[in-house]
């Protein structure tokens, strides 16, 4: 079943040529160019101006395609191979300016309203979190305020940095501000570690979010949370960030801001897995900073997390007939 007159481009077979060489696309897949109409694009952004603290996600969407090639195809938890439902691409990198941060948003903005209008849902691979607030406002002009479920050690919902406002401390006071989100059914998982203040928690929640602390994960079954998360998404478009230091720092450690005491790969691999069947418009996966990380294991992590993604989105246009027509199926 395809919803394409013709099957797929998948991902170079590993048996015709090993998974070690050749091109570094994500997973080994063809390039957005090289095909006639792209539904998942993985689109890199290497964009690391907005950071407070260590410097270097610039070269996260490299390392994490370096990382996918050990990717196999099919996913025996959701039962599909993602690269056979629906074409999946590499959009390659958003050209951004590395030295004004405004500019750097407009661009991304840009890149994004561009796949969005060719019917394209991303998996963007940062880059640092400010990229998540111009991906945002991109989803919120074709979608309306979305869902977000933002997986992530920290709040993101701080205002300013030495009086600056775009930053990957703010992205989602910013989004929030903005009417980007959906404040009935947006949510911080995994939130941990010392914050600026008591008001820093009662901001966030006039803003929209609810948080779910790391602590719950200690003291509650995992489908519980998972339970709650989907209840509160429900059908509504869904936007899922992935800041990569949700992640335990054993887990993760090629990240600019790491806090102790976090998710286990496991763990959120299986959370997002759950989404499958839910409207997931686009994603991202951000601040894999390969400088710090050791043995690919950001990196790997990171990739996995994508190809969890990808199958949620296949999943998504496969369950749902309307997306297909008669005729088309092969
Ligand atoms: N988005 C990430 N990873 N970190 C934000 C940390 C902001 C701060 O330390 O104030
Ligand atoms: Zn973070
Ligand atoms: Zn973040």
């Amino acid at each position: 079943m395809s919803l394409h007159h013709f099957d797929p481009i998948g991902p170079t077979s590993g048996q015709e040529l090993p998974r070690y060489a050749g091109f570094a696309t994500f997973a080994r897949l063809p390039r957005f160019e090289d095909v006639a109409k792209v539904d998942v694009g993985i689109l890199g952004v290497p964009f690391d101006a907005g950071v407070t603290y260590r410097p270097g996600a610039r070269f996260g969407p490299s390392h994490i395609r370096q990382a996918s090639r050990l990717l196999r195809s099919y996913n025996p938890v959701i039962e599909l191979d993602p690269f056979r439902e629906i074409q999946v691409a590499d959009c390659g990198d958003v050209a951004c300016n590395p030295f004004a941060i405004d500019e750097a948003l407009v661009q991304i903005q840009a890149a994004v309203d561009s796949y969005l209008d060719a019917g394209t849902r991303l998996v963007v691979l940062g880059g640092d979190h400010t990229v998540a607030l111009p991906v945002l406002r991109a989803i919120a002009k074709k979608h309306g305020p979305v869902a977000v479920v933002h997986f992530d050690a920290h709040l993101d919902t701080w205002d300013t940095y030495f009086g600056e406002s775009y930053t990957h401390g703010s992205p989602f006071r910013r989004a929030s501000e903005e009417g980007l989100i959906d404040r009935q059914a947006s949510v911080h998982v995994g939130t941990r570690g010392p914050i600026y203040s008591a008001d820093d928690l009662t901001a966030d929640r006039n803003l929209g979010f609810t948080p779910i602390h790391v602590r719950e994960f200690l003291r509650r079954p995992l489908d519980s949370i998972i339970e709650e998360i989907l209840a509160l998404v429900g059908t509504r478009p869904l936007y899922v960030s992935i800041d990569i230091d949700v992640l335990d720092p054993a887990h993760a450690p090629g990240t600019g801001t790491p806090e102790p005491g976090g998710l286990t790969s496991r763990e959120l691999l299986e959370m997002i897995r759950a989404f499958a069947g839910a409207n997931l418009v686009s994603a991202d996966i951000v601040e894999v900073a390969p400088a710090y990380d050791h043995a690919e294991i950001t990196g790997f992590a990171a990739a996995s997390i994508a190809y969890e993604l990808i199958s949620v989105m296949a999943s998504h246009s496969f369950g749902n007939q309307t997306n297909k027509t008669p005729g088309n199926d092969s």
